[in-house]
């Protein structure tokens, strides 16, 4: 079942009106076939429309041209699980309420609830930190936190904005290791988006760059190598000076 279409984006274009009535192309004719349990890379500059595209997808913004259609039928954005950069954590609630905010918002019952939460607390490595407040841990935290939260949700479609792009580099492989471990044991479609070549290439699936003005889908990369895979491995630099390259290009 790992090449059924999950998610399929065609023909997206995407243009604003400034104060003076002038029309900016953003997205021109996106197409993406999101496959099932796809981890897929959107890669690309600041300001080449990687949220603009995120909030299309997610159903944040149903102003556009082209079409978003979900394998199974319509979604609204409440069932997608939603990572953002900055950590959207409510600062009054503890790490496990934070956690169950949205299966209580999926309706779901308080043992579950209780269960679910621990479980993804567990995968992310805060077990004992259920009754911590957003403000007692550290950004690294926070972000495993947003991650449980969008895992327990439990929906089969996750996306990711820029996820650990506010966290220090170190923090950073940690986290790229701990995601990928997750995903492995439960599988999710995931959209992960990024301006970080290597993240890109460390993570993905496949990669999609982004890029142009208006932006388009540029290239496409689809990394043979197996996982975890190593940032100093030949490979892992030949693919990424490749993409660095292209990046230059499409800037
Ligand atoms: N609501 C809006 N009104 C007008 N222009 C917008 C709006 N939202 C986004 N844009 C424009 O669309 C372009 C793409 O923005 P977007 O935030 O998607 O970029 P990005 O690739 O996510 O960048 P970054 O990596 O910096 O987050 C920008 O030029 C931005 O100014």
């Amino acid at each position: 079942m790992e090449n059924r279409t999950k998610i399929s984006i065609s023909h997206v274009s995407k243009s604003f009106e400034d104060k003076k009535q002038v029309r900016h192309q953003v997205l021109d004719d996106i197409n993406i076939e999101v496959k099932e349990n796809e981890f897929l890379v959107l890669l690309g500059a600041g300001k080449s429309g990687k949220s603009v595209l995120l909030d299309i997808i997610t159903g944040l913004d149903t102003d556009y041209e082209g079409k978003v259609e979900f394998s199974d039928g319509s979604r609204s954005t409440k069932d997608i699980g939603i990572v953002f950069q900055k950590y959207a954590l409510f600062p009054w609630k503890t790490v496990m309420e934070n956690v169950e905010m949205n299966q209580k918002f999926r309706g779901m019952g308080k043992q579950e609830r209780k269960e679910k939460a621990e479980k993804y607390l567990k995968l992310v490595g805060l077990s004992g930190f259920e009754n911590h407040y957003p403000n007692q841990i550290s950004g690294g935290m926070k972000q495993r936190v947003a991650i449980a939260r969008a895992f327990a949700g439990e929906s089969d479609i996750m996306v990711m904005d820029e996820p650990f792009g506010a966290l220090d580099a170190q923090t950073r492989y940690q986290m790229e290791e701990e995601l990928l471990k997750i995903w492995e044991e439960a599988k999710r479609t995931v959209i992960f988006v990024t301006n970080n070549i290597e993240e890109a290439v460390y993570l993905g699936d496949r990669i999609l760059l982004l890029g142009g003005s208006p932006s388009t889908i540029a290239k496409e990369y689809v990394p043979d190598m197996e996982r975890p895979r190593k940032y100093t491995h030949p490979d892992f630099l030949e693919l990424r000076n490749r993409i660095a390259g292209d990046f230059e290009l499409v800037l």
